[in-house]
């Protein structure tokens, strides 16, 4: 009898998934209510990949468009510049519109913004809130950006203080810290990986104003009592994704060598968000067998 209870518990400790390691010790109790049960690793998908493709490729595609008229305005503004001679000017009307443009983009492929600002939660530090429009049930929300481990590869100096280290179901990790250690590998990772002219990656993730402005989901906080309004979901890039396409994503591999799919997270609304709310996650999943 005594085994038979210490197998069960064996069991429930195994298919008990933590998302960000710190968290579990401190704060699991606080939890209880709004753990997300799965049935099987595999149905841990609230929406189905190629619906994730379709609702990438439509981001995607109208930032591409965007920076095509982008890239004309600042190589006129550069040549406005030399003759002016007021650097700062003709920077600022750049960067500004830029980052109108970005808003403008994603409102009008997929009917909301989101942006980082101090959470609701005292203490929380940083969330994620929609800032325009409405979020409806069983959307792509965020996507979490950062280097891809395999479970297996060596992430110990950058995991030291960083909460920011995601664990997918299947054990890769995900490392979203915008800072430090974190950061160098990303950006150093990011560069190596090219194809002729081709970027595979975005690291415009890393500042203040990504060109990818769903590439903020590594903000978002754990709920604590009311249920989580987003989820984690695995989405591997499928071999079709168009090439030109790559350099929006903010994901890159640690090691250049595996021979798998690049590994993304994105954010899932779980129900209807209205303006004005901040996205809530729960960093736990239990698999139940
Ligand atoms: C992935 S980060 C989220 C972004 C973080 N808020 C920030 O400003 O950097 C996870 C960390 O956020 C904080 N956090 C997340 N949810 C929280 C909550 N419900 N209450 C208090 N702190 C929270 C904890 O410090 C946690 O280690």
């Amino acid at each position: 009898m005594i085994r038979a209870a210490f197998k069960r518990m064996q069991l429930t400790w195994r298919n008990y998934r933590h998302r960000f390691v710190p968290w579990i010790a401190l704060n699991l109790h606080r939890n209880e209510r709004s753990l997300r049960h799965v049935t099987k690793c595999i149905q841990d998908k609230p929406i189905h990949d190629e619906g994730v493709s379709e609702v990438l490729l439509k981001v995607f595609g109208a930032l591409l468009v965007r920076d095509g008229t982008v890239e004309k305005r600042s190589l006129e503004a550069t040549s406005l510049r030399s003759v002016q001679t007021r650097k700062t000017d003709a920077q600022e009307i750049y960067e500004g519109t830029q980052m109108a443009e970005n808003d403008d983009v994603i409102f009008q492929s997929v009917g909301f913004c989101i942006k980082r600002m101090p959470s609701s939660v005292p203490l929380a530090g940083v969330g994620v809130f929609v800032t325009k429009g409405f979020v409806p049930k069983g959307t792509v929300v965020a996507m979490y950006p950062g280097t891809v481990y395999e479970a297996y590869e060596p992430i110990f100096f950058q995991s030291i203080r960083n909460p920011f280290v995601f664990r997918c179901i299947d054990g890769i990790l995900v490392d979203g810290n915008d800072k430090g250690i974190s950061k160098l590998v990303y950006k150093s990772c990011s560069k190596r990986d090219m194809l002729g002219p081709y970027r595979l990656s975005d690291f415009s993730w890393l500042t203040a104003h990504p060109k990818n402005p769903l590439a903020i989901g590594q903000y978002v906080n754990n709920c604590n009592d009311s249920p989580a309004n987003v989820c984690y979901q695995e989405y591997d890039v499928p071999k079709a994704f168009p090439l030109e396409l790559y350099q929006y994503l903010p994901n890159v591999k640690y090691s250049h060598e595996i021979q798998r799919p690049l590994r993304c997270v994105i954010l899932v609304s779980l129900r209807d968000i209205s303006l004005g709310e901040e996205l809530f996650s729960n960093y736990y999943t239990i698999v139940d067998s």
